[in-house]
Parts: C-alpha cells; structure tokens; sequence
C-alpha cells in the first residue's frame, strides 16, 4: 500500500503571491482553473494501491480547506485529510512529527510532494525507476534540469550518471553545483524517520548543552533537504530521477499564469472537457482556455490563449482577455481588454478600460530556463510584472491600469501605471 503527503505550508508562506493570498490559502488558488493541490490529488489518485492523502501544514483549518477537503473526499473516493503542525516544522519536521499517522496502515513507500509546484508528477515512473535502480530501501528525488545560474535557486544535485545515485546534495548553493535541480517531489519509504530522527536526537542533544531558550521547538524543525539529503548524498541511499516533463515553482502570482498554461496544455491529454471549445453561439476562443459552466460570456468575447474563467464571472460585449486568470464573480464590462493579469474575486472592469501587465515568462528560447519567482522590488523600483487586481477592486471605464498591483477593496477613480496601490 502507498500513501501521500502534501506539504502546505501555512499562512507565514506563500508572501509573494500577496495579495491573493489574503482571502484564499496559497494551495487552493485555482491554476488552470481547479485548486492548485488539486493537480497533485488527481496526480496521486492514478497511482495504483496508492490509499491516503495527507495535507501537512501549519495553517489553522478554515472553511475553504474543510471545504476542499469535503470535495476532494466525494469526488476522488480516498482518504484525503490535514494534518496541522503546531509550528512552521520545515519540510522534514512536519512528516516527523506526524510519522505515527503516515505508517498507520504499513505503507510500503509514501511520496511527499511540494504544494507550490506545477509538474506532471510522474508519479509511477518514479515508482518503476525506485524497483529498478538502487538497493530496495532507497529513496528517489525527481528532478529536471536547469540553466546554470537559474539552478542555484533550487536544491542541486550530483548524480552517478551511470547509476542515478546523488553523490552530493546543495540546497541553494552560492556558485554553480549542478544543473539538475530538485523538484520538490520525493518517493521514501519508513526507513526516512530513521533518518529524520537521529537528526532529531543530535537537535536535541544540541540544545541541552546551549543557554536555555524557549528553541524547545527547534529540535522538531528539521529540514529534508539541507538536514537529510545533503547527509544521505553519497551514501547509496539517495537516488534521482530525471523527468524531461513539464515543471515549474509556483511562488509569485506571475507563476500562477505559466503554470496555469502548463496545466491547461495537459489538460488535452487528461481532461479535455475542460477546454472549451469554439461552437456556435460561443465566445471565440484561441488556444487553451478554460471556462466554468457557470460563467456568462458574450458571444461577442474573444479569450485566449491561457485563459481561465471562474465561477460566476461576467463577460461583456466585444471584452479581450488573453495570459489571464479571471476569478469567481468578476464582472468584465464591453469593451475592456486584460492581458497578462490576475483579476480578482468579485472585482469589476469599467467598459473600455485596459487592464496590463509584463509576463514573467521564462526565456522561450533556453530549453531549460525556467520562471524568475521575482521579489517585488529591483533596484528599488517595482519590477515590471503581471497586473493584479486584489477582491472587489472596481476600476473605472476607459482607464489604463498597467503593471500594478491593487490592493483590495479598491475603488480607483484613474489609471495607474508601474504602482502598488494599497
Ligand atoms: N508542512 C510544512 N510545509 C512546509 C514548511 N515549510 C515549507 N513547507 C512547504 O514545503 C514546500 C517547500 O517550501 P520552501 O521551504 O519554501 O522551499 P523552496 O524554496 O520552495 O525550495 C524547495 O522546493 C524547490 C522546488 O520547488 C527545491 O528545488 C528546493 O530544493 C526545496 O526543496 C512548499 O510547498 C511549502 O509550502 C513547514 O514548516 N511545514
């Protein structure tokens, strides 16, 4: 039998992606049109004996995650369940603490899986190449290639090229290790707690012979990647495993978008009724797109490519939307145009306003870039990004919003460009 677990997070995380994250948990905003955790759900319910989900945070539960969890349950008919931390315990604490629950059952291999990455999780290819490479009780990383100076933003791996073993492990290095960066999905088997534990032990032991402070909890806060892997490297234990699939973080909301086009260029091999087609009487729609069923567009309405409509949303008259997330009930009057934004819950467009931002994309032209998660400022001006408009932002008609970010709850009575309008 197999479990998985998925690391959350909690409400401290997920700061770049303000200020989306003020009304919804960073995990449950919707990418391609569906919870992002729900890509991972999906991905772990195909993996054959695979039985129990288990989301691993330290946020308090809320009505939105209870409700997720409900969802999830009905549709995918498994065990899917949080399990929150009583602090932030890093990426190995929280499996630690929570390890009683993870082998109730006697899986024999659980995966762990970031929240906050978009992949096409290969999840039973990992599986297959865990029986294939190594000794039984290994553990696998996926991971994929980078450029060079992009790499040293991730965890970075040496492998044995011949046998896929990690001979040496560098989270975040200062100059270049490697170029096959970590994913941020694992596959362990109960033999990690040992592991996990003895580091534990030695935290501990630590602790006892510094001053005393109140770090009780820093014995508990292990990290899996500078505090496990960068030990297990070399030691025949660790192994990795190449995807040539899509991947990518999802840390800033300028992520969200590229993932979103990621998922939606999925969704022709996994759900194709997502995609809305072009038909009769419809919008007309270039490239992928997704649309809920309880949106009312104008037939009038040209969207595309990557776009995703929400629930309840409004479309007008002659409205263009392309390299956009639109969320539940906003309200796009005729005319206006959104390129490369985020549109708020519940926020309304003025009929003839244009709403723009700068796509972060990475380079089309490196095989191998992948997206700059960049921090709000450069050079301490606002970096030129993705617009975004918080909830229940109403901007006038006929104005120019530009690279902004809208606090919400705004009622702009001009345009803005390159501003932080709080
Ligand atoms: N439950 C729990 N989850 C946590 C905690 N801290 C982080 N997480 C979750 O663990 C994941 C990793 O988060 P970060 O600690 O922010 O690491 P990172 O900068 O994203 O880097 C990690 O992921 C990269 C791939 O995306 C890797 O390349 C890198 O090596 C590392 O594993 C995220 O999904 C985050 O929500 C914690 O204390 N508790």
């Amino acid at each position: 039998m197999l479990k998985a677990v998925i690391l959350i997070g909690g409400p401290q995380k997920g700061t770049r992606f303000r200020p989306l994250s003020f009304e919804v948990p960073k995990p449950l905003f919707p990418v391609a049109g569906v919870p992002m955790l729900q890509h991972h759900i999906e991905a772990c319910v195909k993996v054959p004996n695979l039985k129990e989900i288990l989301l691993i945070g330290f946020y308090q539960p809320n009505e939105e995650l209870n409700r997720f969890l409900f969802n999830a349950q009905q549709e995918f008919k498994m065990s899917i369940r949080y399990l929150q931390e009583f602090a932030a315990l890093g990426t190995g604490g929280g499996i630690y603490h929570f390890r009683d629950q993870i082998l109730s059952g006697s899986p024999e291999a659980f995966f762990v899986l970031n929240a906050d990455v978009c992949s096409a999780f290969p999840l039973t290819e990992m599986l297959n190449f865990q029986k294939e490479h190594g000794e039984p009780s290994s553990f696998v990383i996926l991971g994929t290639t980078a450029n060079r100076k992009q790499s040293m933003n991730y965890g970075c791996i040496v492998e044995n090229e011949q046998t896929n073993e990690v001979l040496h492990y560098v989270e975040k290095p200062s100059t270049f290790v490697s170029d096959i960066i970590n994913c941020g999905i694992y596959l362990f088997n109960p033999e990690i707690f040992q592991h996990i534990g003895a580091v534990f032990q030695k935290n501990q032991q630590d602790m006892l012979l510094e001053e005393p402070t109140n770090g009780w909890q820093r014995a508990e806060a292990i990290r899996l990647e500078q505090d496990i892997f960068t030990a297990l490297a070399g030691q025949g234990k660790l192994y990795v495993y190449k995807t040539l699939s899509f991947w990518s973080q999802i840390k800033s909301a300028g992520s969200a978008i590229y993932a979103s086009r990621l998922y939606l260029n999925q969704y022709h091999t996994t759900h194709s009724e997502r995609l809305a087609p072009n038909k009769e009487g419809g919008p007309k729609i270039t490239g992928n797109v997704y649309i809920h069923p309880t949106a009312n567009i104008d037939p009038t309405a040209v969207l595309g490519p990557n776009v995703s409509i929400g629930t309840g949303v409004t479309i007008g008259a002659g409205v263009r939307v392309r390299e956009s997330i639109i969320l539940h009930g906003a309200n796009l009057q005729d005319q206006c145009c959104v390129l490369n934004s985020i549109v708020g819950w519940d926020s309304t467009i003025g009929k003839w306003a244009r709403v723009e931002g700068t796509p972060s994309d990475p380079n089309p032209n490196d095989p191998f870039a992948k997206i700059d998660s960049e921090t709000l400022f450069r050079d301490g001006k606002l970096t030129p990004s993705i617009t975004i408009l918080g909830c229940n932002v109403t901007i006038p008609s006929e104005v120019i919003i530009l690279n902004s970010i809208v606090l919400p709850h705004k009622d702009l009575n001009r345009g803005f460009k390159n501003q932080i309008i709080l």
